[in-house]
């Protein structure tokens, strides 16, 4: 490989899954055309070294995997289906070898097959810094079925797609044992729930089909944090009951402070959290239930001003933190 056209050459994906791709990767922008009943959908996130992942606490391949898999799962937050993605990445001067940064495009390939998304373009730059990788993804949804965190109202449930904590548990033995790939059976839920986190993007298409009033939102931040964007977007306050949450059996042999930081403050679960009246919610359960997903109400929502409670046996408290914060 002698330069960085070589190198993209290599990372160009020979095929597109979509025909509604008219220009991809080789000119100065990417082409793609519009159905006439959708509405196009962007969201962008970046992975830096250090902050978001570490050499010791992601195999290569996973990186890749994780960058696209929170930009899915933010689209799955607004029900909407991903069509195209393009990647910017500025590699470090030393530490990496191109070997390796190609490494992190087979993992993003691996959900471009799954999600039959292309890669439409993107960019790549040198630097002395950190690597930094950082994905925008375009997507649609059907014009007016969007789910936005304004759409709670008082009397809702609150409800999650699956059980919360793993990740941070996850990176919590990863960061103790110094080991990336955990040989002991037990612990590979957590590592998965960090590494390779599954994008609900099941869960949004089955939400946005239903064609109910849904509140949605993914959990990168931790639920307070993302419960109190719903709360505060839909001018309701949120109540969550620790009683209803379905805690890890590996978390109760701690402190419940330390259950508290991994269920609701630490993050990256990439779960949905959302909320919709009760008769609707038991109407999903047995959809969700005939496609093998998960979905649980853990709390409700009153009238309110954008405040978040936590309550545990009827006793209520503010929730006192936030979740994970850059600065
Ligand atoms: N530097 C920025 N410039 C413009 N908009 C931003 C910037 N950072 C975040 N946003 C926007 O702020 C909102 C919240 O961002 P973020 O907390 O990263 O959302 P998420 O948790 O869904 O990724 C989003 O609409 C995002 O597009
Ligand atoms: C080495 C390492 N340390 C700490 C974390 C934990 N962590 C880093 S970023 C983050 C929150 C999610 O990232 P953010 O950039 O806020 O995503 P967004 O909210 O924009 O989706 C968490 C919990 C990690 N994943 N890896
Ligand atoms: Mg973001
Ligand atoms: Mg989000
Ligand atoms: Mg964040």
């Amino acid at each position: 490989m002698n330069n960085e056209f070589d190198w993209i050459k290599s990372v160009t994906p020979t095929k597109t899954y979509r025909s509604s791709v008219k220009v991809g990767i080789g000119d100065d922008a990417a082409i793609y055309s519009h159905g006439p009943n959708e509405e196009s959908v962007v969201a962008v996130d970046t992975m830096v070294e250090g902050v978001h992942f570490r050499k010791d606490t992601m195999p290569i391949k996973s990186i890749g995997y994780k960058v696209l898999a929170v930009n899915l799962s933010d689209m799955a937050a607004m029900g909407a289906s991903p069509r195209y993605f393009l990647v910017s990445i500025a590699i470090p001067k030393q530490g990496w070898s191109l070997e390796e940064t190609t490494e992190i495009y087979a993992g993003m390939n691996e959900l471009a097959e799954r999600w039959q998304i292309d890669l439409i373009g993107g960019d790549t730059v040198s630097t002395k810094g950190p690597l930094v990788i950082t994905v925008t993804v375009i997507g649609s949804v059907i014009t007016g079925k969007r789910l936005l965190r304004s759409n709670a109202k008082p009397a809702d449930i609150v409800f999650t797609t699956g059980q919360l904590g793993l990740s941070a548990y996850g990176l919590e033995m990863l960061l103790e044992t110094g080991l990336k790939v955990m040989e002991d059976i037990s612990l590979r839920p957590f590592m998965k729930a960090h590494q390779k986190p599954e994008p609900q993007l099941e869960a949004g298409s089955l939400l946005v089909d239903s064609g109910y009033r849904i509140s949605l939102n993914d959990i990168s931040d931790g639920i307070a944090h993302e419960a109190k964007e719903i709360a505060g977007a839909s001018d309701v306050d949120i109540i969550i009951d620790w009683d209803k949450l379905v805690i890890r059996e590996e978390f109760l042999e701690h402190s419940l402070e330390k259950q508290e930081e991994w269920v609701l403050y630490s993050g990256e679960d990439f779960h949905l959290v959302g909320t919709m009246s009760e008769a609707d919610f038991e109407k999903i359960s047995l959809v969700f239930k005939e496609h093998d997903l998960q979905i649980y109400a853990i709390g409700n929502v009153e009238t309110g001003e954008g405040r978040v409670f936590l309550e545990r046996r009827g006793n209520r408290s503010p929730i006192k933190k936030a979740g994970y914060h850059h600065f």
